[in-house]
């Protein structure tokens, strides 16, 4: 399966076209545009510091910035081609959460609920480097679980910054067994290094997503409540923030 952003390739040249690197934020689709009968909604969750807003750049842009605001909790939209098909794509990033000291309970942030609540598929995201992180996806997922106690949930387990071999502590095949046990597949990426792990793993759950939805969000199967998709995507925050990184980076470059 290809997936392909309907829109061109971001960030690869300036607006005066020199082509110096630029990081444009992700463009929306017009709203006069034909909106996608279908809409696919991800939520990326996890530890904090794991990796998560790397992973969801890295996976829009293809780009790694290095620095990213803390516990953004951003949505990020696009539209994209999933086998021939044009798809409305939204991607949820979440504050962190953390274990509770009993180690089995959450520190889950109310609007981390409501992004569960509305995504139909998961990103749960800790760092191969960090072994607390590793152990927060089980509650996570528990907790996942009891906001959706009936059918499949479609999820992908990522263990993230795979460059940081030396540091590791997490070994692979804990990490399969832990994405099996879940009845989901584990992905090792580097946001940092490596937009091909990050593209795939995403991808995976996107198809996976986009299948269960079928012909389109009408016929979304499962039940309940209909909550408000959380925070509205400020695309103008974005631009921003890309701003005072390329412009801190240029200071830098000029002191030096
Ligand atoms: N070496 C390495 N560093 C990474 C990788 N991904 C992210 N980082 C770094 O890890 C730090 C945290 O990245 P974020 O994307 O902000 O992590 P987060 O999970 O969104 O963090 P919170 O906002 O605290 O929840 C940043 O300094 C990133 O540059 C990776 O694959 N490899």
């Amino acid at each position: 399966m290809r997936l392909t952003a309907t829109d061109p390739a971001p960030g690869t040249m300036n607006s005066s076209g020199t082509g110096n690197f630029l990081l444009v934020p992700i463009p929306e689709y017009p709203l006069l545009d034909c909106v996608p009968n279908k809409t696919v909604k991800i939520v990326v969750l996890g530890a904090s510091n794991v990796g998560k807003t790397a992973l969801i750049v890295r996976f829009l842009t293809k780009r790694f910035i290095g620095d990213y605001e803390a516990n953004t909790g951003a949505l990020y939209s696009r539209k994209v081609t999933l086998d021939g098909e044009e798809v409305s794509l939204q991607i949820q990033d979440t504050p962190c959460v953390a274990l509770q000291d009993d180690a089995e309970g959450l520190y889950c942030q109310e609007q981390i609920n409501r992004s569960i609540y509305w995504a139909d598929g998961y990103v749960l995201v800790f760092s191969i480097t960090d072994h607390n992180s590793y152990r927060t996806i089980q509650p996570l997922y528990q907790h996942v679980r009891r906001i959706h106690p009936s059918g499949n949930i479609p999820i992908i387990l990522v263990g993230n910054k795979s460059d940081l071999l030396r540091a590791r502590q997490v070994p692979a095949d804990e990490g399969e067994a832990l994405a099996a046990s879940l009845g989901g597949v584990y992905f090792e990426a580097s946001a940092r290094e490596n937009h091909e792990g990050v593209h795939t793993a995403f991808l995976h759950l996107c198809q996976e997503v986009s299948r269960a939805l079928g012909g389109g969000n009408g016929e979304k199967r499962r039940g309940g409540l209909h909550l408000a998709r959380p925070k509205s995507p400020n695309m103008q925050e974005l631009k921003r923030r890309f701003r005072q990184v390329l412009s801190s980076k240029v200071k830098a470059a000029t002191t030096i």
